[in-house]
């Protein structure tokens, strides 16, 4: 199978406490178009695993291992390599979308600056495109909406438009942390129903980061559980969610249960389903 980002033993410590590392000889393989969710308590590492897989972890942090993505080794590659390699090639989907605008910037300008940066179109396509994509996010009053500074959206709109732009510029990965924590039931039924658009249309491959397993069941194919920087357990999200190996998959899938029934109404699809009548029977 053609693997598009293979992981072997990564680790990441503080430098001031590389006795205690926050992510532990961490191991995976991602095909392409595959799509992997990562679950985990509060802390357990799985903010650190994909910022240091994608090089945005600064110079306070000792990262070992490998991260070879489409070829090319990332843990070796120079700032200027990994910054050519985002927005095309990669990006990430941060929990905050607050830090990912510039708060003295309009949306718009945002929008199109960053379309210029990573595709080739004129200024009036990129326009075109900016309201598009605001409407594919289910953002009321495009035209508006692109005039406004950060600060004059919600979160959950912000979040829509942050996740809109990276949606947009077509990655060959995207690894996505919480990206629809702050949207409302609805809204992040049709914003999951974009991310699966997307990845049928343009075989993206995608690693998912959420608390929420209706979220993970609707995208991922596979799971990785991590606790307390480690990877306990991988595998299909079946056998993740209904047979698990280890007591600790077992625990958290027994915790999550409760979320699961109350997202099972949002969302639609046998997996969806499948996956509550397993929780509730467990
Ligand atoms: N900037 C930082 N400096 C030092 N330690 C950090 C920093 N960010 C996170 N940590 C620590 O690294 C460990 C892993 O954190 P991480 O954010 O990756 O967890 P997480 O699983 O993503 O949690 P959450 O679901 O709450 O986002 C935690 O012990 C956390 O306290």
């Amino acid at each position: 199978m053609n693997m598009i980002l293979s992981v072997r033993d990564l680790t990441v410590s503080l430098v001031d406490r590389p006795e205690v590392p926050l992510v532990r000889g961490v191991s995976f393989d991602l095909p392409q178009n595959a799509c992997l969710g990562i679950l985990g308590e509060s802390g357990s590492g799985k903010t650190m695993l994909c910022r240091a897989i994608l090089g945005l972890l600064d110079q306070r942090f000792v990262i070992t291992g490998q991260v070879n993505f489409k070829g090319r080794e990332l843990l070796q590659a120079s700032p200027q390599e990994l910054r050519a390699m985002r927005g095309r090639e990669s990006c990430m989907i941060l929990q905050n979308p607050m830090t990912a605008f510039d708060p003295l910037s309009r949306i718009g300008s945002q929008m199109t600056e960053t379309f210029h940066t990573h595709r080739t179109m004129t200024d009036k396509e990129a326009r075109e495109l900016s309201l598009a994509v605001l409407q594919r996010m289910q953002i009321r009053e495009p035209g508006e909406v692109v005039k406004k500074y950060p600060h004059q959206l919600s979160g959950g709109m912000l979040q829509r438009v942050m996740i809109g732009i990276a949606l947009a510029l077509e990655p060959d990965l995207i690894i996505a942390d919480e990206p629809t924590t702050a949207l409302d039931s609805v809204t992040q039924y049709e914003v999951m129903e974009e991310f699966a658009r997307i990845r049928e249309r343009l075989q993206t491959s995608m690693i998912f980061i959420s608390h929420d397993f209706g979220v993970i069941s609707r995208i991922a194919d596979r799971i990785l559980v991590m606790n307390q920087g480690q990877a306990v357990e991988e595998g299909p999200k079946e056998k993740i969610f209904c047979h698990a190996e280890q007591e600790y998959t077992r625990y958290l899938v027994g915790t999550r249960a409760a979320l699961m029934r109350k997202y099972h109404l949002a969302l639609r699809g046998e997996d969806a389903k499948e996956l509550k009548a397993c929780a509730t029977d467990g």
